[in-house]
């Protein structure tokens, strides 16, 4: 791949591959069979967390592969890759692209000092952002590419129960370049990101959480009167 460019990605969809630690799923066996799925369903790139899952699903396929670790540092409340060691944990792991966050918020390491030390291992950076400003100033000090991974996500954010598709209008007024990630559910909703200038679609929870997708049937059937559904409602 070529930095600022994501040629391999564009107009392609990529699939979020994780698991909420404790859930049955959470183990780099089943991370690797979700991220094998996807590519057999078509996917062109992988996003996955955690330095064990990122090493499996690296030796099981040699797309793109987006690279992040999630994880609590003192101080902070930036938990997406927040310091330039975990960057450097994230490259050694073996992703082409390092996703981390780059919302305005008290951090370890600036943004700037992250994406340097992605660019210096020859890989992309992928700033994960919650409003147009955090695009902005994330392509200005050298981010590859932006993520609205993390609207809804941040104190100053739009709460959404949907995509944040306003924000992809703003960032692509902004003329900053752009993948839309976050609640997309729906096939008409990733054409809509692409029609609003995504580069690339990139969706987890819709596709690789089963637990999720079970509890969204169950209260999608339980609000309809005219069926019975075994099940139970959420709370
Ligand atoms: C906010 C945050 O921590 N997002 C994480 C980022 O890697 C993941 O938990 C999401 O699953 C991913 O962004 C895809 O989004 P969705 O699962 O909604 O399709």
């Amino acid at each position: 791949m070529t930095p600022t460019q994501f040629t391999e990605l564009t107009n392609t969809l990529v699939v979020s591959c994780q698991a909420e630690p404790g859930l049955p799923l959470d183990a780099p066996i089943h991370i690797e069979a979700l991220a094998r799925s996807a590519v057999i369903g078509g996917a062109s790139g992988l996003r996955i967390q955690g330095i064990a899952n990122i090493r499996a699903v690296r030796a099981a396929t040699d797309l793109p592969l987006i690279g992040l670790l999630k994880v609590d540092r003192p101080g902070t409340d930036v938990y997406i890759t927040p310091t330039v060691a975990d960057v450097e944990a994230v490259i050694e792991a073996g992703a082409d692209i390092v996703a981390f966050d780059a919302t305005d918020r008290v951090r370890p390491d600036t943004v700037a000092t992250l994406c340097e030390t992605v660019r210096q291992a020859g890989r992309l950076s992928m700033a994960d952002i919650s409003t147009a400003a955090e695009g902005v100033a994330a392509m200005r000090v050298g981010a590859d590419i932006v993520s609205t991974t993390m609207s809804g996500y941040t104190p100053h954010s739009r709460k959404l129960p949907g995509p944040d598709f306003e924000l992809m209008h703003e960032l692509a007024v902004a003329g900053v370049p752009f993948a839309a990630e976050g609640r997309i559910w729906t096939g008409e909703e990733a054409r809509r990101a692409f029609e609003l200038g995504a580069r690339f679609v990139v969706v987890g929870s819709a596709i690789t959480r089963p637990d999720m997708i079970t509890r969204r049937f169950i209260d999608e059937a339980l609000r309809n009167p005219s069926r019975t559904f075994q099940g139970q409602a959420a709370e």
